[in-house]
């Protein structure tokens, strides 16, 4: 066991003699998998050509950035303090990310209460997601100093990198809001920056790789989700009845739209179904900014009943308390009574 070399970091549920990491394997759902080809669409930030946005967008729901502006060194460094901060022990982790702190700490499950600590209490192991993560408010972290040098410079990438992710979001969603005749009022309520948000997540190791997921199958519930990935490949999108990797491409980012930009296009677009994968030799890093509408916009159109991300929001939390699984836009069309 060699290969766990910094096994008190990971939460105790995690590690290797626990019980869950059997070499056993059972067969998952049949998955056609392209391993060697990513044929997500390229959108080059700097020349945007809303035609290939708009396909992608409406294809997709996912496409990968080129020329997106964010500094290589930021994008390393932010990679590098989440290592270490990663590799600290659980104890530490959660005594120094409480969630009175702008950075929360959480595992085990992505899906997090407005506030930031993990929703669900699983208590079969089949729940667990093989990950733990930071939740970063960003207009909290901007008010807000650490004394330690290390969780200090941490925060203040964070602030930066949460600037530039808006930049792009905000340019993004300009040629988006012109592609769906948006007017001015639904443009500026349809996508808040104040709403910005980034997840630091760390993926484990993991022994069982054909029975557990890093993130099992979703669709995100933002506007826009922007995603940096290490070198560890893992991330997956549906197309066209088939899982496919996205392959991590240094220096580029993946966007993928979220149920609210489905809704607010009238489906014209897509929020793209994905799910990420375990790997039973690396840990994988990623870092996700997500954005939504002002809370109480109302966000009309003729596909679904008139709702506010809030409304949203609350079902969601609702179901994954009592289904244990988000049913998410399906509960809004105009059809469902
Ligand atoms: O880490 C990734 O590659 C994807 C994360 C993700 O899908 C999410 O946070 O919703
Ligand atoms: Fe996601």
């Amino acid at each position: 066991m060699s290969q766990f070399d910094n096994l008190e970091s990971y939460p105790p549920f995690f590690r290797p003699n626990h019980g869950f990491d059997s070499n056993e394997h059972s067969c998952k759902t049949s998955v056609h998998l392209d391993s060697d080809s990513d044929c997500l669409p390229v959108i080059d930030f700097l020349c945007m050509n809303p035609e290939n946005l708009s396909e992608a967008c409406r294809d997709w729901g996912m496409f990968r950035l080129i020329n997106h502006g964010v500094p290589l060194n930021l994008l390393n460094q932010l990679h590098d303090h989440a290592k270490k901060l990663f590799s600290l022990s659980f104890e530490s982790k959660q005594d120094l990310f409480s969630s009175s702190s702008p950075l929360s700490y959480f595992w085990g499950t992505p899906a997090l209460t407005p506030s930031g600590d993990a929703l669900q209490k699983v208590s079969s192991t089949q729940d667990h997601n093989w990950l733990e993560g930071l939740n970063v408010s960003l207009t909290q972290i901007s008010q807000f100093k650490y004394e330690d040098p290390l969780l200090e410079s941490f925060r203040s990438l964070l602030e930066e990198y949460g600037r530039q992710q808006c930049r792009v979001a905000t340019t993004l969603f300009s040629t988006m809001a012109e592609d769906l005749k948006l007017c001015s009022t639904k443009f500026k309520s349809y996508l808040s920056p104040p709403t910005g948000t980034l997840r630091v997540y760390r993926y484990f190791r993991c022994m069982d790789s054909d029975r557990r997921w890093g993130i099992d199958v979703h669709t995100d519930s933002s506007v826009i989700s922007i995603l940096h990935q290490d070198e560890v490949q893992g991330l997956q999108v549906f197309k066209d009845d088939q899982w496919l990797d996205v392959k991590s491409i240094p220096n580029t980012l993946i966007v993928n739209l979220g149920d609210m930009a489905q809704a607010m296009s009238d489906d014209k677009y897509l929020s793209a179904k994905h799910r990420v994968k375990v790997n039973r030799e690396k840990e994988r890093i990623s870092i996700g900014y997500f954005v939504f509408p002002v809370e109480d916009a109302v966000i009309e159109c003729s596909k679904y009943k008139p709702f506010t991300y809030a409304d949203f929001r609350t079902e969601v939390q609702k179901d994954l308390k009592t289904v244990g699984a988000k049913i998410g836009l399906q509960k809004f069309k105009v059809t469902q009574e």
